[in-house]
């Protein structure tokens, strides 16, 4: 209906000009970070950009202001370094509350019709319910994200349970907060004696504004504590799976006067009898990594058929398995190398062989574990007829084949 038709005054056709107040001048104490925890980095950046990036995302919200503490200026611009869009930021208070009440003032200036007042501590709000909580509110009407809760809730004194409280209608409560600009500056303007409304919700209820309870959503969360930090940081770490590799070799003697183990030369009566450098370490060690990301064996990659191969330097082919790891963006976590043999004695060796090993798959020292024993004289090995090895691997991946 229309002004003409019904004798209505007609309602401008306008869409709300939406404000994003993130206020941002607390002092993080409980974090204990021993910095203001909006300006600490997760996943990489600032808390306080992650909270102003959902909110630049959202379509709706025309005008973004910070509210911070007049000595954190410094970590302010860093934080918001090539971000556009941003107005100036305001000095906060002593409170949420007062930090609130002053970013509201300061905001008139830009005549919103609807604020959206968030926590730049809550980094992980999301787009869609940047959306819900605008679509929720008008000039009657303001609205806050809500979550049911999940544990029984109990009234307590001096450590004794008093009292059980009746959990059905009560609801955990998120920001954004959204209402309309010029109540909820009246509202807060006429609570400013007050300092016991830990939200604007509470200070919207005590001057009787209308507010709707929206679903919130679960990842919304405040980073308080560090163990906040700590589940968030785990959170947005890349999902790894790890995966285990074996490899087993065996290399006759035959005539000569040295051995390679695991890429190091070493002086003996006899040498070792293969179509490339018949390095049994590496071999065994290769077939591991192989083994660990499923890509077969080392015959079917170098096929000692292939007389490209002849004589050829086992790095080659240990190489190439440690590149098809990182072509997978993995890792190698440690390598268990064990060399069975009467002789040569490896001990003497031993660190050369990890210093080698480590080089080779670019992985630090600590990640390596080189083992030698003899078989007791029994067998091949221990008739002296030739060297066996074995090796594992573990190799971390990128994300989860199962998921
Ligand atoms: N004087 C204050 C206090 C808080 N806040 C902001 O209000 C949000 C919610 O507050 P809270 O999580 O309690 O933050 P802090 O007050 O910083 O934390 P603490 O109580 O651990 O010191 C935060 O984004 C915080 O920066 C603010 O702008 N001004
Ligand atoms: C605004 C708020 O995040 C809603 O849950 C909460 O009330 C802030 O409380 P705090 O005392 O500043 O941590």
């Amino acid at each position: 209906m229309n002004g003409e038709e019904g004798n209505v005054a007609p309602r401008s056709s306008a869409r709300p000009r939406y404000a994003a107040l993130i206020v941002a001048a607390g002092r993080g104490h409980r974090s204990g970070l021993g910095l203001p925890k909006q300006y600490a980095q997760i996943g990489g950046m600032a808390v306080l950009r992650r909270t102003l990036l959902a909110f630049q995302e959202a379509d709706e919200i025309d005008v973004i202001r910070c509210v911070i503490h007049p000595d954190d200026r410094a970590l302010y611009d860093e934080a918001v370094a090539g971000l556009s869009g941003i107005g100036e930021p305001i000095a906060g208070g002593a409170t949420r509350q007062i930090s609130v009440r002053l970013g509201l003032e300061a905001l008139s200036d830009e005549h919103p019709d609807i604020v959206l007042i968030h926590d730049a501590a809550r980094a992980f709000v999301s787009r869609e319910l940047i959306t819900r909580m605008a679509a929720a509110t008008d000039e009657e009407n303001g609205a806050v994200p809500t979550l049911a809760l999940s544990d029984s809730l109990k009234h307590v004194e001096n450590d004794a349970v008093v009292g059980t409280i009746d959990r059905s209608t009560c609801r955990a409560v998120q920001t954004p907060q959204t209402f309309p600009f010029q109540a909820i500056l009246d509202a807060h303007r006429a609570a400013a004696e007050r300092d016991d409304l830990t939200d604007d919700a509470a200070v919207a209820e005590a001057a009787g504004l209308h507010v709707r309870s929206v679903e919130g959503d679960e990842r919304n969360i405040k980073l308080t504590t560090s163990e906040d930090f700590a589940r968030a940081a785990a959170h947005l770490a890349p999902a790894r799976e790890y995966r285990a590799g074996q490899g087993f070799d065996v290399h006759a003697f035959c005539p000569g006067d040295h051995v390679f183990l695991c890429g190091v030369k070493i002086d003996h009566d006899m040498a070792l009898e293969g179509h490339s450098d018949a390095d049994v370490g590496l071999h065994a060690l290769t077939d591991a990594i192989y083994g660990a990301i499923g890509e077969g064996d080392i015959g079917q990659h170098f096929p000692p058929s292939d007389p490209q191969w002849k004589g050829a330097d086992s790095e080659i082919f240990l190489k190439d398995a440690v590149e098809r790891v990182a072509a997978r963006g993995g890792a190698i976590v440690n390598v268990d190398v064990t060399l069975i043999c009467e002789a040569p004695k490896v001990g003497p060796h031993r660190e050369a062989i990890s210093e080698r090993l480590s080089e080779m798959l670019g992985i630090a020292r600590h990640r390596i574990n080189v083992k030698a024993t003899t078989s007791e004289k029994l067998g091949f090995t221990g008739r002296r007829e030739g060297i066996a090895a074995l090796a594992a691997v573990s190799v971390a991946l990128p994300g989860d084949d199962n998921a």
